[in-house]
């Protein structure tokens, strides 16, 4: 049985005119246990509508949704249990705490009996890889390991399933991979993640599958091989050149520039995109006309190529 079962979920929110905005018009899919499962697309696209409706925190206006076989609508608390949730930039630290006294705050939030805490504590603290640094205020911490605590204390109450709104905004690249290998090993240990994300790269690693919203409704759903499959008629190549003529090229009817990029102050290599199946050569004679051809390559899409490809016509 799937850990997360959605079915046809809409919600329309009233907004302070009066107007009515979908923010879901009728989202279905399931989620099994260990899965990664990454919610992206668009700002406004319905992500955080979702994993608050699966988080409890709002109702749909119609359609259905179960954590564990539990009716979110109906049985929310008992939801709750079995769920937690880690917000990206998250506040909530008290920064005169050390680590060790907030995970304590919330093992009495969560009843966890007294003679219990200091185990699950040291336990938890060691988990997210924070045991150098149990005894120190929370404000000398980086934005790192403050988004460690947070996933330390998301596990306080053994959930089964973790709610991620963008996990790793803000954060550097070391701190961003360092919660990126957390969150694989947790998803090991059989923990299910709903993941939200603007990071292409970072979705594509993680995720097990992926859904793609778009105005509230669902694009593409799959791994994200199986995405990047769905782009066949996307032609992805990289050139570097030397350019005599960048408007012409600009305006080149059969080419997409993407990315123009400096590499010396005469050469620059260049992401196109093309829609039509051209081959190397043909692509080459069509550059000639703007450039100088030093290099040419047809590169594999990216998740991030799929995205903006599939994304085109969003408002
Ligand atoms: N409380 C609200 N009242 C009215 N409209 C809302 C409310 N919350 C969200 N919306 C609207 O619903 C749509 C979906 O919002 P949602 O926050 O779910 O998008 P999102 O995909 O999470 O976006 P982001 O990437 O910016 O976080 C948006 O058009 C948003 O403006």
């Amino acid at each position: 049985m799937p850990v997360i079962e959605v079915d046809k979920l809409f919600k329309e929110y009233k907004t302070k005119n009066g107007e009515k905005k979908v923010a879901l018009n009728g989202v279905s899919f399931d989620v099994h246990e260990g899965e990664v499962f990454g919610l992206l697309g668009p700002n406004g696209a319905g992500k955080t509508t979702t994993i608050k409706i699966l988080s409890t925190l709002l109702l749909p206006t119609r359609g259905s949704a179960s954590v564990l076989g539990i009716d979110v609508i109906r049985n929310g608390e008992q939801v709750r249990s079995q769920i937690n949730f880690v917000y990206g930039g998250e506040k909530g630290v008290y920064g005169r705490l050390t680590a060790f006294e907030y995970l304590s705050y919330f093992c009495v939030l969560y009843r966890i009996p007294r003679k219990q805490q200091k185990l699950l504590i040291d336990e938890l603290i060691t988990m997210v890889g924070l045991e150098h640094a149990e005894g120190q205020q929370i404000y000398t911490y980086s934005k790192g390991m403050i988004q460690r605590l947070h996933i330390a204390r998301s596990l306080i109450n053994d959930p089964k399933v973790i709610f991620l709104d963008e996990p790793t905004i803000g954060l550097d690249p070391v701190g961003s991979k360092m919660l990126r290998e957390l969150i694989k090993s947790l998803s090991k240990k059989g923990i299910t993640f709903i993941l939200t994300t603007h990071y292409m790269s970072e979705a594509d690693e993680l995720c097990d599958r992926i859904v793609f919203l778009k105005n509230g409704s669902m694009s593409s759903i799959g791994t994200p091989k199986q995405i990047k499959e769905e782009c066949n008629d996307l032609n992805v190549f990289e050139a570097t050149i030397q350019l005599f003529d960048q408007s012409g090229l600009e305006n080149e009817e059969l080419i997409s520039v993407n990315d123009l990029q400096h590499i010396t102050e005469s050469y620059k290599t260049i992401k196109l995109e093309f829609k039509k199946n051209l081959d190397i050569s043909e692509l080459e004679n069509v550059l000639k006309k703007y450039c100088q051809v030093i290099k040419i390559q047809r590169k594999e899409i990216s998740l991030e190529d799929a995205y903006i490809y599939l994304m085109k016509d969003v408002e």
